[in-house]
């Protein structure tokens, strides 16, 4: 038995996932907006919050780790946190209050006005980011929402939405990355370019 036909139709639906973001002028423009908002956020010594709940957690931790670290060469480190990284803030937070608070709260006790929160979610309608996105608005706090071609709640209520061109949460998730590494290599030779 072979496994060819699935995989090269998977691996091709996720190539030409982010084929059409580069084809789609208004695509291009939404996330010229949010690289140049997270630019400035850093910018200014701001800190770049990640949230996001299965796949998207770690993806949330991936692209925050870029920033604290390092992502093609040496330089200082960028201010970043995942708000899904504290297991036990996470499981406090969700066995005490709520679930849908797991973000929010975490984020009314580390965020500050200048800040810049990325929340991930290719349904566009977890009800933790969500909140976490609504949190943000009453703090002054940038709100980028990172979904799939639907855009969920989120496209409703985020300053800036990229909706991935796909209803596949798994090719979704892809261009999620492909689209965050960008951005943070941007930032990175933005801010700290390579001497
Ligand atoms: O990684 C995957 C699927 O690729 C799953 O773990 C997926 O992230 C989970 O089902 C999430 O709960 C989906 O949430 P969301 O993307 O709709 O916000
Ligand atoms: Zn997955």
């Amino acid at each position: 038995m072979s496994y060819t036909a699935v995989l090269r139709t998977a691996i091709d639906e996720s190539a030409e996932t982010k084929t059409r973001v580069t084809r789609d002028d208004e695509l291009m423009r939404v996330l010229d907006d949010i690289t140049a908002a997270v630019v400035d956020c850093t910018a200014n010594g701001r800190t770049v919050f990640f949230c996001g709940n299965g796949g998207s957690s770690t993806d949330a931790e991936h692209l925050s780790a870029e920033l604290l670290g390092r992502f093609k060469y040496d330089r200082p480190s960028m201010s970043s946190y995942c708000l899904a990284s504290n297991t036990a803030a996470m499981t406090a937070i969700g066995n005490d209050y709520h679930y849908d608070l797991t973000f929010a709260r975490q984020l009314a006790g580390l965020g500050r006005k200048g800040d810049l929160l990325v929340g991930l979610s290719t349904s566009g309608n977890s009800a933790n980011v969500v909140q976490a996105v609504l949190q943000a608005a009453e703090m002054d706090i940038t709100t980028v929402a990172f979904t799939g071609a639907d855009g969920g709640k989120l496209a409703g209520i985020a300053d800036f939405t990229f909706r991935a061109p796909s209803t596949e949460t798994a090719r979704v998730q892809e261009c999620h990355m492909a689209v965050g590494h960008t951005i943070c290599e941007i930032v990175e030779s933005t801010i700290h370019p390579r001497s």
